[in-house]
């Protein structure tokens, strides 16, 4: 069974506050992109979780969210056969983009699917936020509202037609630090999520690139100046507007042309600034449905 593990962009992101538990009350605009891992899963001979991946630098036991993933399934379902993933990841690592959660939440799709546990999608993304926040949105994909820790989810109409150029600088950032590091306080600039919301309905582009925001900003980009280097430079090139995503360090712009789009994403590589750059487009649900509903 082949599955993709779809990467995210946050469009806007607003954090209200901090819980007892340490965690932050969040206000997030997620967009699902069309940048994916694949992974591969079969039943194995033998019992366990076997798992591999194309990448060195990607830990293959307990560490791996594909692997807390597939021993959630295995304990919630009673699964007592084994199961042999491949992970192949494209998706840049600790860059901001959900990487490891979507690969989490695509094992909880493919386990269900593979061992029939039959698990409605809501209770796959309540099983999700036990491995990270932003699972349970990974498990839903498209446009959507996140709000609590990133767990409660609205769908929203899709994101209008665009090109997405992705650039992630040569350095990886803990969204762990970045959230412990920041400091909410009257300075703060909160983006407009309700406005962007408004925008999206209205299948206004414009009215959602002028609403583009990031708290987390604060804290990574003092910590690493070339993130705002990128931001300045994909506007220059023609992006309508340019942002960090999550905790950083990639940075997306957004064209609303796509020989602009290509050209800047040429400019971008030749300039060195960027270890991947990619260019590519929303992956949007349609009626909060993707092919992957049961
Ligand atoms: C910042 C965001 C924006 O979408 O994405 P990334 O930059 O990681 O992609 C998310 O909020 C990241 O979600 P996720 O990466 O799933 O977080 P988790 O693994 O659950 O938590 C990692 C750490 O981040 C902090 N954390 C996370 C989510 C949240 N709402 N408040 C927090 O304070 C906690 O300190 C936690 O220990
Ligand atoms: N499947 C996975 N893919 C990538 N990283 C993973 C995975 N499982 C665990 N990790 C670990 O999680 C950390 C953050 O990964 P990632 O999900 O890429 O971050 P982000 O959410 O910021 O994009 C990495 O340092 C990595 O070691």
């Amino acid at each position: 069974m082949r599955l993709q593990a779809f990467a995210k962009i946050n469009l806007g992101l607003d954090v209200l506050g901090k819980r007892e538990d340490g965690y932050h009350e969040v206000r997030m605009i997620m967009q699902t992109i069309r940048m994916y891992d694949q992974l591969d899963m079969k039943k194995s001979e033998e019992p366990g979780i076997h798992l591999t991946t194309n990448k060195n630098y990607i830990p293959v036991d307990e560490s791996n969210l594909v692997y807390r993933a597939a021993k959630l399934m295995m304990d919630t379902c009673g699964i007592t056969e084994g199961v042999s993933i491949h992970l192949h990841k494209v998706i840049p690592v600790a860059a901001g983009m959900a990487g490891g959660s979507s690969d989490a939440a695509a094992t909880l799709v493919g386990m269900n699917r593979l061992f029939r546990c039959g698990l409605s999608k809501n209770r796959l993304m309540e099983l999700g936020v036990q491995i990270g926040a932003d699972v349970p949105y990974c498990v839903l994909r498209g446009t959507a509202l996140a709000e609590g820790i990133g767990e409660k989810l609205t769908v929203l109409p899709p994101m209008p037609d665009c090109w997405i150029l992705i650039g992630k600088p040569g350095i990886s950032v803990s969204t762990k630090y970045v959230y412990t590091t920041l400091d909410l306080n009257t300075d703060t600039v909160h983006p407009d999520i309700d406005g962007m919301r408004k925008a999206l309905e209205d299948g206004d582009l414009y009215g959602i690139t002028d609403r583009m925001g990031n708290v987390l900003q604060d804290v990574t980009i003092p910590a690493y100046p070339e993130v705002e280097t990128i931001k300045e430079r994909m506007k220059a090139w023609g992006a309508v507007n340019a942002m960090m995503s999550g905790s950083g360090p990639t940075v997306f712009g957004i064209f609303d042309n796509e020989e602009k789009a290509q050209e800047a994403c040429q400019k971008l590589r030749e300039s060195g600034l960027c270890q991947q750059v990619f260019l590519t487009v929303p992956f949007n649900n349609y009626g909060g449905r993707t092919a992957d509903d049961k």
